[in-house]
């Protein structure tokens, strides 16, 4: 809802109150309605200001309500009113004033912010548009391009941004309530017609046509299939193109053919599920709320590969001390060089001073003695990691949390070479570290509640997306990963083609298909793992029999091609041929398109036509299949923590958000039935054959995803 006072006798104070972010919802808005009536008929009130409890103006809209049938005044006539009042309405911007906020704001006749205070129409990352005026009055307000710029991404800008960009009419660093009443004081009386932005058209620009016709061929590029950036650009050209009435009768249109679309669905899941994975639950019923974290001051990293360089930029730029360990004096010496470097850079992009000297470099593992946390990031061995775990339970001082950077290892098989099995837990990083943006943090059945915590809330502090996952074979993201790469195998083997798999994903919206992005991490990292687990064998034999290893279906073909030296692009040739090593632009092979027909005249298969729509059942289910097993046996705690792993770690397109919310988006009982037919065709691939959670949902009439945890064993979901 919205209070109303009066202070320095004759301004109309307005203050939004819904925590925690004062979202726009019916309560709000027929508050905000209500007080402004009373203000603008109150004749001893000369001017009015709006501002948020809290020290923070608005978030928007409130996106809970979009899941229901909306009630309450709508935004539109309640901004109108207020821009066409005839007393001066300053908005007071503390903290954040996003989408509808930023709106609401555009709707005053001035702004004020706090210098710490942010701003954005991001709109576009919910599948939606700024569509209570926001795209029809920013442009006219700032420029297309820029308004362009803020619409399209969604970014949020600084105080000293918005005001350089004239969305704000002054900046201050004390109390902006203050300030904006003083202001308002200032301005009583004066003609408001030049403050009404909608009644502007939008600033000249030369080449409008141009300006669109790029802008939306870098959008298409970039948005992977999302729409809703698309109709973005459609809604500014309106603003410059069209009166403001019909601008916004195209707003409302556009608005309309999003705010029903799947993807604006799957983005709001996701805006939430994000929320969602930070209130972690163990099996053992430990949760966030009751699990208190250690205060973490100093941290350590052990080895300083590409993986432990990443993790100490990471870890530095929060501002903790880091011991950054490696005992091979020449690669110490690189890697002091590499993460100066990218400490730099970053501090440089985020305009601070970089944290040189938070990183203290070391060959002696006895340096660590006295840090809170250590992160060991040696190479994937399990050997190697038990042995600098022995020695850092000899080294460390009590009580240090032990945590294992691996993507696949048994953290739970670490933990029983410490005397402390109860402070180890994994934290699974993805590279590069100081950049991408998910961390699993992985619980043995001994890690305490405690160090989960820490690990979570030191993740959180990095700007990771952390979701808290059990032990397991590659644990969440990896293990979903295997049969999505072993369908991709198969697929070769019955006719298709690199280019025509990675095609199909990438028209879903992955970034790069799964030969690219083999090619990419390097197919010696698979062929690793599999020789580790006995598959591998010399590659003379044929026939059906050569192909089944260890009981199930086995495709070999990636084992061949690290046979010939084909690593990917760090050796130029792969599933694809690179100009030299370490090219990145992907060519056609003739090569490796002769090698699979003579690989399928060996083995006697037979190349028939593979379309899209096989290539994306094949991979996305079996991808999708292992996630219901993951949920079945508790290894994670809901869908929405899969769904979070995908959209922020593995490519997996937003705006279909996630795998589990994709199956539920496609239907259960369609998934099964895919499912079902694979596996009839193809009796020797487990992992086709459908999970007993799939079929227990399908039984019980395909519920909503939120409400899946009613057919999962050892739900401990959020959402
Ligand atoms: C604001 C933040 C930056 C704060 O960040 P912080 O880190 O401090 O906190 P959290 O992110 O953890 O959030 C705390 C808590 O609050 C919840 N929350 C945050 N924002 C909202 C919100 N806007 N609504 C609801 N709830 C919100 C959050 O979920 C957390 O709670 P939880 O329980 O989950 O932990 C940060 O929160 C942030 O970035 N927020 C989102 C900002 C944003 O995206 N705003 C835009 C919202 S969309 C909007 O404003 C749309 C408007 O342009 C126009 C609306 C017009 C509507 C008209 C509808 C017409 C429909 C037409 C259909 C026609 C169909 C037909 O014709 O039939």
């Amino acid at each position: 809802m919205a209070e109303y006072n009066r202070v320095s006798e004759c301004v109309g104070l307005i203050t939004l109150r819904n925590p925690p972010v004062n979202a726009l919802s019916a309560a709000v808005r027929q508050g905000i309605v209500d007080t402004v009536q009373r203000a603008l008929s109150d004749p001893n009130v000369k001017s009015v200001v709006i501002c948020g409890q809290n020290g923070i103006f608005c978030g928007g809209a409130d996106i809970k309500e979009f899941r229901s049938n909306m009630t309450g005044p709508p935004l539109i006539p309640m901004i109108h009113a207020i821009e066409s009042a005839n007393k001066p309405v300053v908005a007071a911007i503390e903290g954040s004033a996003l989408g509808g906020g930023l709106e609401l704001a555009l709707g005053c006749h001035y702004r004020i912010a706090h210098s710490k205070a942010r701003l954005g129409l991001p709109e576009v990352s919910l599948g939606l548009l700024p569509a209570a005026g926001g795209s029809q009055r920013l442009p006219r307000l700032i420029g297309v391009p820029a308004a362009l710029n803020l619409i399209t991404t969604g970014r949020h800008v600084t105080a000293a941004e918005a005001l350089q960009l004239g969305i704000v009419d002054q900046v201050t660093d004390h109390n902006t309530v203050a300030a904006a009443v003083k202001f308002a004081l200032s301005v009583a009386g004066r003609s408001l017609d030049p403050r009404r932005i909608s009644t502007h058209p939008c600033p000249q620009q030369p080449d409008l046509d141009a300006l669109f016709e790029e802008v939306m061929q870098k959008v298409r590029q970039s948005a992977r299939g999302a729409i809703a950036p698309i109709a973005c650009v459609q809604a500014v050209r309106a603003a410059a193109t069209l009166p403001y009435a019909q601008g916004m009768e195209r707003e409302r249109e556009l608005m309309a053919t999003l705010f029903t679309s799947g993807q604006a669905r799957a983005l709001q899941y996701c805006f939430f599920a994000e929320r969602a994975v930070g209130r972690w639950r163990m099996p053992s019923g430990a949760r966030w709320d009751t699990s208190k974290p250690r205060p973490v001051h100093k941290a350590a990293v052990i080895g300083l590969g590409t993986m432990g360089r990443g993790i100490t930029v990471a870890l530095a730029q929060t501002g903790l001390s880091v011991i950054a360990v490696e005992t091979q004096e020449k690669q110490l010496m690189e890697a002091k060089q590499a993460i100066s470097g990218m400490l730099e850079r970053g501090a440089k992009g985020r305009g601070v001073a970089p944290a040189l000297d938070g990183v203290i470099y070391s060959q002696n593992i006895q340096a660590v003695a006295d840090v809170d946390l250590v992160i060991e990031a040696v190479f994937e061995d399990i050997a190697l990691k038990t042995k600098v775990f022995q020695q850092l339970s000899a080294v460390c001082k009590p009580g240090t949390l032990l945590c294992t950077n691996t993507s696949a290892l048994d953290v739970d098989q670490l933990a029983s070479e410490t005397p402390n099995p109860e402070l180890v837990v994994g934290m699974h990083f993805f590279a590069p570290a100081h950049v991408m943006k998910l961390l699993e943090v992985v619980y043995g059945p001994r890690s305490s509640p405690q160090a989960v915590a820490t690990a979570m809330q030191l993740g959180k502090k990095m700007g990771k997306a952390s979701v808290a996952v059990g032990n397991c074979r590659g644990f969440v993201g990896n293990r979903m990963l295997k049969p999505y790469i072993e369908e991709a195998f198969f697929l070769l083997e019955e006719g298709a083609t690199p280019e025509l798999v990675d095609q199909a994903l990438e028209e879903f919206g992955f970034p790069m298909g799964v030969f690219r992005m083999s090619d990419l991490s390097g197919l010696d990292v698979g062929w690793r793992v599999r020789k580790g687990d006995g598959l591998v064998e010399p590659g003379t034999a044929s026939g059906r029999s050569a192909r089944i290893r260890q009981g199930r279906r086995y495709s070999p073909l990636g084992d061949l091609l690290c046979e010939e030296g084909r690593f990917g692009q760090k050796t130029g040739r792969g599933w694809y041929q690179y100009d030299k090593p370490g090219s990145r632009v992907a060519r056609f092979d003739p090569w490796l398109h002769s090698f699979l027909g003579a690989y399928r005249a060996q083995h006697g298969l037979v190349a028939r036509r593979i379309d899209h729509q096989e290539v994306l059942e094949r991979c996305l289910y079996a991808l999708i299949n292992e996630g219901f097993h993951i949920l079945d046996d508790g290894i994670a705690a809901g869908p929405e923590d899969i769904d979070v792993i995908y959209v922020s770690g593995y490519g997996w397109p937003r705006h279909r958000g996630g795998p589990m919310f994709y199956a539920n988006m496609v239907g259960l009982a369609k998934v099964l039935e895919r499912l079902e037919h694979y596996q009839q065709l193809h009796p020797e691939v487990p992992h086709l054959q459908p999970s007993s959670l799939l079929r227990r949902l399908v039984a019980s009439g395909s519920p909503p995803i939120h409400k899946w945890g009613e057919a999962i064993k050892k739900l401990h979901s959020q959402l």
